[in-house]
């Protein structure tokens, strides 16, 4: 797997850059994945080095990781905003709209990107895309709507496919089920978050349309939004 090494030394860097914009004082919400993860070791780092700062999780593996890194961690149902977030993505286009989700922490991930001043983003080259839809986009759903919002789903023009683990469904920290869904090429991003929005029994989709202000990949900040 020795190709696979400068995509992630680029992961390294791009959170490196993104946990230099931390300044003292912040309350820092941290993202989910194999990249957040390279925050939260610089993050502890830092606290380590001195500076005073809390944070809140987007999973329980990044609370366990943040707490392991010395960082001071709030409980997020305690706190209505927080400063910035730093997260990863799956996919982010041209115009930094983005789908998240293949880590599982979806939900969470948004309502602590929704509360955040800035969200930085980080990811490496090989999350760049012309058009979203290259993976699939996760959904998350309430196991008791699974059948009634998988066919709503497939209606929706795509593949849905629950996800699967060692044979058994795979549970979001809030135990919801996770559909991934299919769609190629997404024309109409916007449209397509508004109807999954409208489904009841979603809880939650991978579409971060609005959320992303900063788009940092490798060490360089590459892109800021234009609003
Ligand atoms: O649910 C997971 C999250 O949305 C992750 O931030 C996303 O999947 C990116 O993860 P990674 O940095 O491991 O590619």
């Amino acid at each position: 797997m020795a190709s696979l090494s400068p995509l992630i030394d680029q992961k390294r860097r791009a959170a490196e850059a993104a946990v230099a914009e931390i300044e003292p004082g912040m309350l820092v919400g941290l993202g989910t994945g194999s990249t957040a993860a390279f925050a939260i070791a610089a993050l502890g780092r830092r606290v380590a080095g001195g500076l005073a700062v809390r944070a809140v999780a987007t999973s329980l593996a990044t609370e366990a990781a943040a707490v392991a890194a010395g960082i001071a961690m709030l409980d997020f149902a305690d706190v209505a905003a927080v400063d910035l977030v730093i997260d990863g993505a799956d996919e982010v286009d041209p115009a930094l709209r983005a789908i998240k989700g293949a880590g599982g922490a979806l939900l969470r991930e948004k309502i602590v990107a929704e509360s955040a001043g800035r969200m930085l983003c980080i990811i490496d080259d090989s999350k760049r895309v012309s058009q979203l839809g290259r993976g699939p986009l996760p959904v998350e759903v309430l196991p008791f709507a699974r059948r009634f919002v998988t066919d709503r789903l497939a209606a929706l023009g795509c593949e849905p496919v629950l996800r699967v683990r060692a044979g058994a469904p795979v549970l979001s920290d809030q135990g919801n089920l996770l559909i991934d869904c299919r769609f190629g090429p997404i024309d109409a991003p916007a449209a397509l978050a508004d109807q999954l929005a409208a489904l009841p029994g979603v809880m939650g989709h991978g579409l971060f349309l609005r959320e992303i202000d900063f788009l940092f990949c490798g060490g360089e900040l590459r892109q800021e939004r234009d609003r």
